[in-house]
């Protein structure tokens, strides 16, 4: 590029992900130095396309682009759009841009002062959503030279403002050109482009002219710059041949851009400030979403688990039908077997230690399991003939053990697996008290009790499958009822961010933060720390209602709090997706309901049916709502304390991240492809 220039744009082509017509079509252009370029066209013809280009928010398909500036941070872009921040006060939309660019107080309020006389500004208090049209204009103008860019690119700033405020606003342009700045301004008004010292007449997507509006008008003859313009767009008609196309890769401008990683705190941080400014303002909606949502699920969930039936465990044992035989002797003295039946010790211990789980003694299995069938019991026991001396063969012939022996020594669990809360506790309560039972044994002995570290147990969920299964009413109002709450208390973030995110890409407030140099990364960063906090209110908020009004205790509280977090984590690339897939606040907020609501509350419905018609169903929607065991795993970490090894819980976690991977690489290939929001 020659010392002369602050832009060279050759060979440019560009068209829009979809649409097989080029918005751009080999154009070239070049804008000298510290000079105003006045960039003129009809509507459509791809003026903001071309400035989008050039300040890299979008990229081209084929051409090069050279600029004067090495950094995006030398840019000040005004975009077409608002691109303000509604909620945000005209003093906090200066200082939110002041901290991205870094500008230092003096500089800040120097700066301020100018504007201020040149633009008429309205008084900084005033919030940005108040203003009128005429006004929003001049704050977005004033915040594209808050931090005196080299390269100064202004899409239509002059719409809206009184033809006097146009003017001066036109000479402080000149000013500026004469203080080393190059600009390029895009307008309506062709007559008033006469006024920038080289102008562009675009047309269908290629340049018909670039010269100063004297020598145009000039080389016309003619009078005025619309009379050239309609001069050329009839040669453009009338042409046959077009220029032959030179298709060049395209080569980022900004790929080396100095301040990329530099100002990812300083990006980060005003980010945050602008998020927390933002809950500020709906500060009412932030807590109704936060507690009032969360607490609100808490008692849905409470309330619903009052309705669900008692839950019965039925127990069918070879050896000692109804232990009737057998006197309970919780003294064991190693080595007098005839005293020890460990089946037996079981019963005993189950009804002392689990009330809410009432066993029920049955002769056979063909009786038990048609009770099981008909959803009277939750879980049917069966303990072999042999069990306890299998379990005593077990410890003192150690690997030595025979297979027949190995299969009399366990005890068989048939699962009622539609109901997943019971089923994870009854687990966990066989595994505590068999473990209690054999350890007490093995410490008599003096033998190591770790041994019985894991009780022998087969455990068979699909064994209620199939023909005379009975429904339950309130499987819907257990499982059902409280998959929706829990859902929405998990979407109401994710729906909150890709509706605030959305807002701004329309406002065009995101692109004029990218074109600021912002990354997508410092974005989401700004997000996820907003988010954390949000948990954390939704989490404490729910362990609060749980202990205090319902005087049950929290399951484990940091574990559900990093859950959450993995599932906004989800939730914010999500919201990203939604919001580069979509054009408008109606179509994102479809979007999001249709995605995750759906799935989130499908995953209820699925619950009480997925065991009950066919196993397969089981498998078919975990593939297809993953969600299904997200939630399983919040719930069963929230009422029943799970650790992050229980396999509910890990499956829970890896989902969130298989999630998180998945909607990262398409959000990598949608920006890679489509190349903007
Ligand atoms: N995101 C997009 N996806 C698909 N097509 C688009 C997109 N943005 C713009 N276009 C199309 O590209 C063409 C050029 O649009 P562009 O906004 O660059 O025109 P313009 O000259 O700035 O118009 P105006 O002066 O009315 O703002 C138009 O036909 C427009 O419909």
């Amino acid at each position: 590029m020659d010392t002369q220039s602050a832009v060279v744009l050759r060979n440019a082509y560009k068209k829009y992900g979809g649409t097989s017509t080029w918005v751009l079509k080999n154009l070239n252009m070049t804008i000298p130095r510290n000079q105003i370029y006045g960039l003129l066209g009809s509507s459509g013809c791809g003026k903001t396309t071309l400035l989008k280009c050039l300040v890299g928010a979008l990229d081209l398909d084929y051409g090069s682009i050279e600029l004067i500036v090495n950094s995006k941070k030398k840019i000040g872009f005004m975009p077409q759009e608002t691109a303000l921040f509604d909620e945000f006060t005209i003093a906090e939309t200066f200082q939110f841009y002041a901290s991205l660019y870094r500008i230092s107080s003096e500089e800040f309020r120097a700066k301020m002062k100018e504007l201020q006389e040149v633009l008429d500004l309205p008084p900084d208090h005033r919030t940005c959503s108040t203003l009128s049209g005429g006004q929003v204009r001049r704050v977005s103008i004033a915040v594209t030279l808050l931090h005196t860019p080299s390269l100064v690119i202004l899409d239509e700033p002059t719409s809206g403002l009184d033809p006097m405020l146009a003017h001066y606003f036109w000479q402080y342009l000149q000013r500026m050109s004469s203080n080393g700045q190059t600009i390029i301004i895009t307008t309506h008004y062709i007559e008033e482009a006469r006024q920038a010292n080289v102008v562009g007449l675009m047309r269908k997507g290629v340049l018909l002219a670039e010269k100063s509006p004297e020598e145009l008008i000039a080389s016309y003859g003619v009078d005025s710059l619309e009379e050239v313009f309609l001069r050329l767009c009839h040669q453009q008609n009338q042409a046959i041949e077009a220029e032959p196309e030179k298709k060049i890769p395209f080569k980022n401008p900004y790929k080396d851009d100095v301040n990329t990683y530099t100002m990812f705190w300083p990006h980060t941080k005003a980010i945050i400030y602008k998020n927390f400014k933002w809950v500020q303002r709906n500060f009412t909606m932030f807590i109704l979403l936060s507690v009032g949502l969360s607490v609100a699920c808490m008692f849905e969930s409470n309330e619903c688990l009052k309705y669900a039936p008692q839950m019965r465990v039925g127990v069918v044992n070879h050896g000692a039908a109804n232990c009737s035989n057998y006197a309970a002797d919780p003294d064991y003295s190693c080595g007098d077997n005839q005293t020890v039946d460990f089946s037996c010790n079981f019963v005993e211990a189950w009804r002392a230690q689990v009330p809410d789980f009432p066993v029920i003694l049955y002769d056979d299995m063909s009786q038990a399991m048609r009770f099981a069938k008909s959803r009277y019991l939750v879980s049917v026991l069966e303990f072999p003939a042999n069990f306890t001396l299998g379990i005593l063969q077990r410890f003192t012939e150690g690997s030595h053990v025979e297979q027949d022996l190995l299969d009399n020594s366990a005890v068989d669990i048939r699962q009622d697996s539609t109901d997943f809360m019971a089923t994870y506790q009854i687990e966990q309560n066989i595994r505590d008290i068999m473990g209690v039972i054999l350890k007490d044994y093995l410490r008599s002995c003096g033998y190591n009790p770790k041994v019985a570290d894991i009780p022998p147990m087969n455990i068979n969920k699909e064994a209620f499958f199939g023909e005379g299964i009975v429904y339950r009413p309130h499987d819907y109002t257990t499982h059902v009822a409280m998959s929706c709450m829990v859902g929405i208390t998990f979407l109401a973030p994710t729906i909150l961010l890709t509706l605030s995110l959305c807002l701004e890409k329309v406002t065009g407030a995101y692109t004029r933060c990218i074109v600021s140099g912002v990354r997508v990364i410092e974005i989401l960063a700004g997000y996820t720390i907003v988010l954390v906090l949000y948990n954390l209110i939704n989490i404490a908020a729910m362990s609060l209602v749980q202990f205090v009004i319902y005087g049950q205790p929290y399951g484990n509280f940091w574990l559900s709090y990093v859950l959450i977090n993995f599932i906004g984590f989800t939730g914010i690339f999500f919201g990203f997706f939604v919001v580069i897939l979509t054009r408008s606040l109606i179509e994102s907020a479809g979007l999001c309901i249709i995605m995750s609501v759906s799935s989130y509350t499908f995953t209820g419905f699925i619950w009480p049916i997925e065991a009950a018609v066919f196993p397969q169903v089981r498998y078919i929607s975990t593939a297809v709502l993953p969600n299904t065991l997200v939630l399983k795993s919040f719930m069963a970490i929230v009422w029943k304390d799970a650790s992050f090894w229980n396999k509910q819980v890990y499956l829970g976690f890896m989902i969130c991240i298989l999630h998180t991977i998945f909607y990262i690489s398409i959000i990598y290939l949608m920006l890679r492809y489509k190349k903007a929001l």
